[in-house]
C-alpha cells in the first residue's frame, strides 16, 4: 500500500508506464499486506506495522532504519516465510508496471528454522521460478547482497557462494551488490571479495557515499570500478564529496541508481528539491530512478518516478526516456535488453500521447 491514491489521469500514466526496477533489496520491499500476514504468523514477536514501516511525513535517523531490518528479519526467518515475500514483491512490482526487475538480498543463517544460506538463495530463486511459471509479466533476476556489518570473512564467502550460482542458475544470478550500514567497516576490508566477485564475471553494485564520512572508502572503490552506483549521495563536492569522484563516475560512466523517497525519509537528503538526482541528471550521466526499499518506505516506482517528475519538472517525453534508458543500465544478457526495448516501442504510441 502507498500512501497516495493514483487514480488521476496523470497518475495513470506513471503508473501504465513499463519500468526498470534495479535497486530493490527483498526484505525492504514486503508490503504492508504482506507484513499483516507475517505479523499473524508469529504473534509471540509482539511487532507492529509502526516497527516496519516508516510513514508518509516521518523522517528516521540511518539508525533507526536499520533496526526496521532487524524487525523484519525476525519476521521473515524460514524458507517457507521467504517463498512468500518473494513471491508477493515479485508479484507487486509486476502490478505496478515493472518489466524488468533486478531484486537484491543478503542471505542469511537461522539455525531455529534450519535456513541456511544456500537455501535461502535456493528459495528466492525458486520464488522467480514459480512467478515465471505463473506467467507474471516480468522478468526477474537476482543479486546476492554483501552486508558490510559482517566484514571480510563473511563478504568473501558470499562471494563463492554467489559465484556458484552464476554458473548454476540459468542467469537468473547476475551480480552481487554491497550494502548495510555506511556508518560501519570500510571498504578497503572488502576491497578483495569485491575484485574476486568481479574477476569471475559478477557485476557489481555498490552503495557508495551514502554518508558523507565514505568519501576516501568511495575513491578507492571506484577504481575497480563497479558496474552501478547505490545512491551516490555524497560524491559531488556541493556535499563534501569531491570533484576527483565526479570526475571518476563520469569518466566510467557509470549508472547510478537514485532512490529519492529512502533519501528523504532517512534523512541523507534534506529535502526532494535537494536530492542529488538533479545534479547527475542536468549533467547527462546515467540515472536511474529506484525504489530501495518499497515496504519500509512505503513507496512504489510508480510513485518514484511521479515524485521526481513534479519536483524536477520532467515531461512526460523525458519520464519516457528516462524508463527507457534504464534497459540499457540492467545486469541482462543483450538479447533480453532486446526484448525490452522491443516491449517498450509497442507500448510508447499507446501511453504516451
Ligand atoms: C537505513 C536506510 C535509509 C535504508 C536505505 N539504504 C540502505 N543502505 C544500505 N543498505 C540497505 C539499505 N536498505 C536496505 N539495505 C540492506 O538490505 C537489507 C534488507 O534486505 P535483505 O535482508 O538483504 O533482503 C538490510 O539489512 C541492509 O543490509
Ligand atoms: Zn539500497
Amino acid at each position: 500500500m502507498t500512501e497516495t491514491s493514483m487514480d488521476t489521469e496523470a497518475d495513470l500514466f506513471y503508473r501504465q508506464l513499463p519500468k526498470v526496477e534495479l535497486h530493490a533489496h527483498l526484505n525492504g520491499s514486503v508490503s504492508f499486506e504482506t507484513m499483516e500476514t507475517l505479523i499473524q504468523r508469529k504473534p509471540h514477536l509482539n511487532i507492529e506495522h509502526n516497527m516496519t514501516a516508516i510513514r508518509r511525513g516521518q523522517r528516521r535517523t540511518l539508525d533507526e532504519c536499520f533496526q526496521v531490518f532487524k524487525v523484519i528479519h525476525q519476521l521473515v526467518d524460514s524458507e517457507e516465510d521467504i517463498l512468500m515475500v518473494a513471491k508477493a514483491v515479485i508479484q507487486e512490482f509486476a502490478a505496478d508496471g515493472v518489466k524488468y526487475l533486478e531484486l537484491r538480498s543478503t542471505p542469511r543463517e537461522v539455525t531455529e528454522t534450519g535456513l541456511t544460506k544456500q537455501r535461502y538463495i535456493e528459495t528466492v530463486l525458486e520464488a522467480i521460478r514459480q512467478c515465471k511459471q505463473e506467467e507474471v509479466d516480468i522478468d526477474v533476476r537476482f543479486l546476492v547482497a554483501v552486508d558490510r556489518r559482517h566484514g571480510p570473512e563473511v563478504a568473501m564467502e558470499t562471494v563463492k557462494l554467489a559465484e556458484d550460482f552464476l554458473l548454476s542458475s540459468d542467469g537468473i544470478v547476475v551480480g552481487l551488490d554491497l550494502s548495510g550500514d555506511p556508518t560501519v567497516g570500510h571498504g578497503k576490508d572488502l576491497l578483495s571479495a569485491l575484485q574476486k566477485a568481479k574477476n569471475c564475471g559478477l557485476k557489481l553494485s555498490l552503495h557508495l557515499s551514502e554518508v558523507p564520512s565514505q568519501r576516501d572508502e568511495s575513491e578507492l572503490l571506484l577504481n575497480l570500478p563497479p558496474d552501478r552506483i547505490g545512491h551516490g549521495t555524497f560524491l559531488h563536492p556541493e556535499v563534501g564529496g569531491s570533484d576527483s569522484l565526479v570526475e571518476k563516475v563520469c569518466k566510467q560512466n557509470i549508472p547510478i541508481e537514485l532512490c529519492l523517497t529512502s533519501n528523504v525519509k532517512g534523512q541523507t537528503v534534506p529535502s526532494y528539491e535537494k536530492h542529488h538526482f538533479q545534479y547527475w541528471y542536468k549533467r547527462g550521466h546515467p540515472c536511474v530512478l529506484c525504489t530501495d526499499d518499497k515496504g519500509v518506505f512505503c513507496t512504489d516506482l510508480s510513485q518514484e518516478y511521479q515524485l521526481a517528475a513534479s519536483t524536477f519538472g520532467l515531461t512526460q517525453e523525458a519520464v519516457w526516456s528516462l524508463s527507457q534508458q534504464a534497459i540499457g543500465y540492467t545486469f541482462a544478457p543483450e538479447p533480453i535488453k532486446e526484448k525490452l526495448e522491443k516491449k517498450w516501442a509497442e507500448l510508447k504510441q499507446q501511453i504516451l500521447q
